[in-house]
């Protein structure tokens, strides 16, 4: 039989997107806008209560492009969290003006492709696991979001290689992503039985062409080239309190 990889599985993910109904917020008074806007923000400062005492992370993002308005992602311990997170969205007076364009739920995770050899350690202790595994988002410039899948089609199943040949190939994709290394900050995220595709792949970038370059490159790679497949791409810049106002004023 084939070996499945081993994962260590960190905190429950929540990429909610959401477009913002123009002709309608445009209607709106002057005074419902800016107390809607005050009680988005401070929604935003609650969320950020669960990063400062590192109990989760979030980021905050506009998307570029006709998909969304902007993204926010969160990370929690529990996927009740996430649905508090939704629900709690929902319920505030700026949700009315806004569409649900795409979400996303995955679970941050780590395979053992490149693992050392074992040892008696609880990975969970080790402090360089659990920074990956429960990450403190970077409040970089931009963000890239795309769900992706590994081929299952004859003559490329990346499910059908044994072990090794993966591990190998896994090698040579964590060479070229390791090149940008403090340019390009990865996410990855296992969604098999959560979501439509089988990870989450989320980047962060002061720089927005690095997403592009990294990207490319990889597509030259064995592991993208023969047995990766893409959903939709998103793509956007940071949101403060300051450029959430301005994006909201009409
Ligand atoms: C920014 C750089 C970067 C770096 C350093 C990096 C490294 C690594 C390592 C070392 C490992 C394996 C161990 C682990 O950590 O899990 C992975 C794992 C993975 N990756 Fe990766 N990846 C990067 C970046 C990176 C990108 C840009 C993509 C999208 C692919 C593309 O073509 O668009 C990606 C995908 C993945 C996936 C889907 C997995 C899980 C595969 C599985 O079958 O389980 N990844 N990745």
């Amino acid at each position: 039989m084939i070996e499945a990889a081993q994962t260590l599985d960190g905190w429950y993910v929540l990429h909610d997107f959401r477009s913002i109904d123009w002709a309608s917020w445009k209607l709106v008074s002057e005074e419902e806008r800016q107390a809607a806007v005050e009680e988005f923000i401070k929604y935003l400062e609650k969320i950020n209560e669960a990063d400062i005492a590192k109990t989760g992370s979030h980021a905050f993002y506009s998307i570029v492009g006709q998909k969304a308005d902007f993204v926010l992602m969160t990370l929690r311990e529990t996927m009740e969290e996430l649905q508090e997170i939704e629900t709690e969205f929902n319920k505030l007076a700026i949700a009315d003006f806004t569409i649900p364009s795409f979400s996303y739920v995955s679970v941050v995770e780590l395979s053992n492709y490149l693992a050392g050899k074992d040892s008696d350690e609880d990975p969970y202790q080790n402090p360089h696991v659990r920074s990956r595994l429960y990450p403190e988002l970077p409040r970089w410039n931009h963000i890239c979001f795309y769900p992706m899948d590994k081929r299952r089609q004859e003559g490329a199943n990346w499910y059908m290689l044994p072990m090794d040949e993966r591990k190998e190939l896994m090698r040579s994709h964590g060479l070229i992503g390791r090149s940008y290394a403090g340019k390009v900050k990865q996410i990855i995220s296992g969604s098999v039985g959560f979501d439509d595709h089988e990870w989450g792949v989320t980047l962060f970038a002061e720089d927005v062409l690095q997403f592009k370059k990294l990207i490319y490159e990889m597509r030259f790679d064995e592991v993208s080239a023969r047995y990766a497949e893409f959903g939709a791409f998103f793509v956007g810049n940071i949101l403060d309190n300051e450029k959430l106002v301005k994006l909201l004023t009409v």
